[in-house]
């Protein structure tokens, strides 16, 4: 029983698949509660339950929520869309253990651990193992930030350093669009890379 909270088709508006044509399964639920979160209504309200996910598409980005609450019921649906040839991209805020068959069936990445900006509390020891298991698995990862006020940067940095992940890996996406001018200058000068919400541009989901 997966608890779904909407699919839809739309173009990738996050990080380096920006501008990519995705179909989009938004799961149910989360164990976070970010305060500027764009997506309450995934895990406020109810979730559409289904048996099983009966979708193929040759992108599929699987979000939430937090879609690696689901990893075990996911093992189904992820055997049939990897034997159709699907590219599976997995966006995560990173705070919950990925098993080895989920890591095994996704190609790609996307880990979003918060800064205090959020004002939520969790283990970034787990996020850190997490990272670890896709570095040892040499599997395709990026590390996207939210990220608000002039301060965040020295978490973003400490955080960098404490994961061990290369700079280029690294996207700042500033939350709601705001302040991009003055990220883009921050990522430029620093070496990161910058994730403006295309979506939300154009509002679409
Ligand atoms: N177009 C579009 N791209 C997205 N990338 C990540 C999204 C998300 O909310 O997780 C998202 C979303 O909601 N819409
Ligand atoms: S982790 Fe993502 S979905 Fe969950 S509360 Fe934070 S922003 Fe919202
Ligand atoms: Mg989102």
């Amino acid at each position: 029983m997966l608890p779904i909270s909407e699919i839809f088709v739309s173009l990738q508006g996050e990080g380096p698949f920006s501008g990519r044509r995705a179909l989009f399964i938004r799961f149910f639920g989360c164990n976070l509660r970010c305060s500027w979160c764009d997506t309450k209504y995934s895990y406020y309200g109810k979730p559409k339950v289904l048996e099983d996910l009966d979708v193929v598409d040759e992108f599929i980005i699987l979000t939430g929520g937090e879609p690696t609450l689901y990893q075990d019921i996911l093992r189904n649906f992820l055997t049939k869309a990897k034997s159709k040839g699907s590219e599976i991209l997995v966006e995560t805020n990173g705070t919950v253990l990925l098993k080895d068959h989920f890591v095994d069936y996704v190609d790609y990445f996307s880990i979003s651990p918060k800064l205090s900006n959020a004002g939520v509390k969790y283990r970034v020891d787990v996020v850190k193992k997490n990272v670890e298991k896709l570095k040892i698995k040499e599997k395709f990862y990026y590390i996207k930030f939210p990220v608000m006020w002039e301060d965040d940067l020295n978490e973003v940095k400490k955080m960098v350093e404490y994961f061990g992940v290369e700079k280029s890996k690294v996207w700042l996406q500033p939350i709601n669009n705001e302040r991009i001018d003055y990220w883009w200058d921050i990522a430029v000068r620093e070496g990161y890379n910058l994730s403006i919400q295309l979506h939300k541009f154009v509002s679409k989901p």
